[in-house]
């Protein structure tokens, strides 16, 4: 169970300046306010546009960085007070898959499961379990290096569930994965989240309306950093009076700006 409440996040940019002169500092409110409640057994899909807070929100549950203000739990384990037990109870898939490219699939699972206190043949085990899972037999002795897109996603993947984590953390995780590949990630993580694959509680964040249609039974939308709608698919059809869900997520995600837009033209 993962439970983020009120996280905000700020960070300093440099703009302007060039080689001879520093330029200024502008602040960036990455994250103003993000909540997100995933139970155990549900994919729980966190939507927004490009630079939104979706990446900065997980970096945070992860314990990249902390938060300027919020709380996250992971298993009522607050992240930012016993971060190497709340990570225990995670596996994350960044947006950076960084595989150790002279180790083989194979290898660079039991490796992470090595790092997360596995014996050498439990982690074995579970590397041939996941192969099976994420159909990658083909490929779980070949070297990471000139892997394409979707095979590194699943070594990745499987990497990142080799300690049979509660909680399964994605971040745009269908980036560059054609149909076959986005089906079978779908596949997997629907048996992930149901009893017989241990009823995980997965987070999914994503840019892309249709996978949080076809895979989210609850869904929060972030824009602009903050949490701005929460719900099923249709009781954000409903929240926003639209009978797609494309024009449901622009209404939703882009209202503040809109009515910004309306001021200044007033
Ligand atoms: N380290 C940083 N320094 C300065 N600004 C940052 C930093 N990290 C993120 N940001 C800014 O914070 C905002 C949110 O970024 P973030 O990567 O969390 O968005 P996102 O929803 O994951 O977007 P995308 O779908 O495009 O990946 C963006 O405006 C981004 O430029």
């Amino acid at each position: 169970m993962i439970a983020i409440d009120q996280v905000s996040k700020s960070f300093v940019s440099r703009v302007g300046g060039s080689v001879f002169k520093r330029g200024g500092k502008r602040i960036v409110h990455a994250v103003q306010g993000v909540s997100l409640h995933a139970p155990n057994g549900r994919i729980t899909g966190l939507l927004g546009p490009n630079g939104a807070g979706k990446t900065t929100t997980l970096r945070m549950l992860g314990g990249l960085f902390a938060p300027d203000a919020g709380h996250i739990a992971v298993d009522g384990i607050a992240v930012a007070e016993r971060p190497r037990a709340a990570l225990a109870r995670m596996g994350l898939l960044g947006d950076a898959h960084g595989l150790y490219p002279r180790l083989s699939a194979r290898e660079n699972i039991i490796y992470f499961g090595r790092l997360q206190g596995m014996e050498q043949d439990a982690a074995n085990a579970r590397a041939v379990e996941l192969a099976r899972l994420l159909d990658m037999g083909a490929i779980l002795d070949r070297r990471a290096e000139g892997f394409s897109q979707g095979e590194r996603m699943k070594t990745a993947l499987a990497r990142a569930l080799v300690h049979d984590p509660a909680n399964i953390v994605l971040d745009e995780p269908t980036n560059g994965l054609d149909v076959l590949a986005t089906r079978a990630l779908r596949e997997a993580l629907r048996h992930l989240k149901s009893p017989a694959g241990g009823g995980k509680c997965i987070v999914f964040s994503t840019h892309i309306m249709q996978e949080v249609e076809l895979l989210c039974e609850h869904v929060v939308v972030v824009a602009r950093g903050r949490s701005v709608a929460e719900g099923t698919v249709e009781q954000l059809l409903d929240q926003a009076g639209a009978s797609g869900f494309e024009d449901a997520f622009v209404k939703l995600a882009f209202a503040d700006a809109r009515e910004q837009e309306e001021q200044v033209a007033a």
